[in-house]
């Protein structure tokens, strides 16, 4: 941490902070850095952060910063906006519906291409600027995700969306062996259908973000959107949620608008599955994730299991 001639450093050595301000910020991460050490932190990348170039570098500051912090971060990626922009080039119709991206045989060739022969690669070169330490895989490798076709719901009505699915197992050894090694594992989330081998299925990120969390034991699961967080009377800005259990917002999930139903449904599922807290950020604020970790205000809306299911 002495390179102080380095202009990436995330701290900003030229800040108007008088050196006992410079030194509180830092002392201030100390409690966290003791208590996060070793820590699995599941990432879901996505939404507005990942396509504004500065956002992204922030971003993988952040993830390199908890790596040398000694936490083990792992990074589950997004990229719908990256699919549908590509769909459009190749003027191939896409609809969503209750959320989920209605998948054709050939949308689900282009998501398979954008997720991991784009947006992942695209985040690991990033990542590994300075050193390699991050190695991109797939739901579909070393056995990861195994998926099953799902449904969406709207109106309360099941409705097929092709080849979309959830995950039902996850094998985190591939996962766990590249925490092992050091490494920060980038993941894309396809997964291999369990009944039609050699078929793969398109999975929402946050949902397998949330299975992942859940598999790996992770201390916490982090969601990045381009909210602040939470809202309980969307889009009123004074009813941001801060911290709320799993039992309220179990409650709260049939009111939701549909961008918001992936990642609280992930949120629950994972601080029902055993993750201890789950967070929704803003990662359109630069070093959001740092702020999460290693301040003690914290930010954006964190899910906690209900006092049943702490004891
Ligand atoms: N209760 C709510 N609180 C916050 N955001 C909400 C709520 N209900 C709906 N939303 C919408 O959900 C969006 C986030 O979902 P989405 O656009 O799918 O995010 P991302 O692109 O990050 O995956 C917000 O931008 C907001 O428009
Ligand atoms: C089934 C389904 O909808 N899959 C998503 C997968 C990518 C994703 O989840 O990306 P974001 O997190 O950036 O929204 C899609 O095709 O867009």
């Amino acid at each position: 941490m002495s390179n102080h001639s380095d202009e990436s450093f995330v701290f900003n050595t030229k800040t108007d902070l008088r050196p006992d301000q410079k030194a509180e910020v830092l002392i201030q991460a100390l409690p966290w850095l003791e208590r996060f050490a070793g820590a699995v932190v599941v990432i879901k990348f996505g939404g507005n952060a990942m396509v504004d170039a500065d956002l992204e570098r922030a971003f993988a500051e952040d993830v390199r910063f908890f790596r040398y912090a000694g936490l083990k971060p792992v990074v589950v990626h997004g990229g719908g906006p990256q699919i549908s922009a590509m769909l459009e080039r190749l003027e191939i119709t896409s609809e969503f519906r209750g959320g989920l991206r209605v998948t054709t045989p050939e949308t689900m060739d282009v998501v398979r291409m954008v997720l991991t022969g784009k947006v992942q690669r695209d985040l690991v070169s990033r990542l590994n600027e300075r050193q390699p330490l991050a190695v991109g895989i797939s739901g579909e490798d070393g056995g990861l995700f195994t998926g099953r076709k799902r449904q969406a719901t709207v109106d309360g009505e099941l409705v097929d969306v092709g080849l979309v699915g959830d995950v039902i197992d996850v094998d985190p050894h591939a996962v766990m062996d590249l925490l092992d090694a050091g490494r920060i594992p980038v993941i894309s989330t396809i997964a291999p259908d369990v009944d039609s081998p050699g078929d793969v299925l398109n999975v929402n990120a946050d949902t397998a973000a949330a299975a992942l969390a859940t598999a790996l034991g992770a201390t916490k699961l982090i969601v990045l959107t381009d909210v602040e967080g939470l809202y309980a009377n969307w889009p009123d800005k004074d009813s941001l949620i801060r911290q709320i259990e799993a039992d309220a917002l179990a409650e709260m999930l049939p009111t939701l608008a549909s961008g918001m139903v992936p990642k609280m449904e992930a949120c629950l599922r994972a601080v029902t599955g055993g993750v201890p807290q789950a967070h929704v950020i803003d990662g359109r604020q630069p070093h959001s994730l740092l702020l999460e970790i290693f301040t003690d205000e914290g930010v954006g809306t964190m899910v906690l299991p209900s006092p049943k299911e702490q004891s």
